[in-house]
């Protein structure tokens, strides 16, 4: 039996709006360099962005079967995320299947496969996040699960987990810490704003503005002017 679970634990609202704000390699610093998926899966557009809780299929390679089920039993605000064995040479979700999730109000469409369908994709604007785009379309016909955990992009994704997507990438972000990386976030956010107006008056140099100078002094950096 292939069970599909349709309920989880889903993040409050204001929680996802919380991290929303900043972006994704802003929240793997702040919480600590960890969660980033793999490099390889990224937007089809770099201006699509989105945050939402991870909705996890597992998907048999080349096939999409698992991939309409979800859309079918996903609720608005919430992130498809398959994990259909990394296959670059398949297109699993097109120009059609965005628009169906577009109209469900899902917040986005993530695989570790490939999509095609790109240009159609990029003019409709839903946020959809590859790693590859390929033009040949999948079979139908093997069943696997909904909303169990899943390994995906060199992460393990739980249903409910928080995804913020942006041009850099996909973060995975635990709900139970997300209050705290927002702050931290911001944290972080208001420390850099400080150093950018720093460069912005020009007033000192990199070294000193980033507090280089020590470290680089203690490993015997010479500089010969
Ligand atoms: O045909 C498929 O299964 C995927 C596709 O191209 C679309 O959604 O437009
Ligand atoms: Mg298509």
């Amino acid at each position: 039996m292939v069970h599909v679970h349709t309920k989880f634990d889903r993040p409050s609202p204001e929680v996802v709006a919380a991290l929303d704000r900043y972006s994704s390699a802003t929240i793997h610093e702040a919480q600590g360099r960890k969660g980033a998926l793999s490099h390889r899966i990224k937007p089809v557009d770099p201006a699509m962005a989105f945050c939402g809780p991870a909705f996890t299929v597992e998907a048999q390679a080349g096939d999409n079967i698992m991939v309409q089920v979800a859309i079918s039993y996903a609720r608005p605000g919430d992130v498809i995320i398959v994990a259909a064995g990394e296959l670059e040479q398949a297109g699993s979700f097109g120009d059609v299947l965005a628009t169906a999730c577009q109209s469900k109000g899902l917040a986005a469409f993530v695989t570790d496969s490939g999509v095609r369908d790109s240009a159609d994709l990029r003019r409709l604007g839903f946020p959809v996040f590859s790693g590859s785009v390929c033009i040949e379309g999948t079979v139908k016909e093997t069943l696997g699960p909904v909303n169990r955990p899943i390994a995906v992009g060199g992460q393990i994704v739980r249903p409910g987990d928080i995804l913020r997507g942006d041009a850099d990438g996909i973060v995975v972000v635990d709900p139970l810490e997300a209050e705290e990386v927002a702050r931290l976030s911001q944290k972080r956010e208001d420390h850099e704003a400080e150093i950018r107006e720093r460069h912005r008056r020009g007033d000192r140099s990199l070294i000193e503005v980033h507090g280089l100078a020590e470290k680089l002094k203690a490993k015997g950096l010479v500089v010969e002017e």
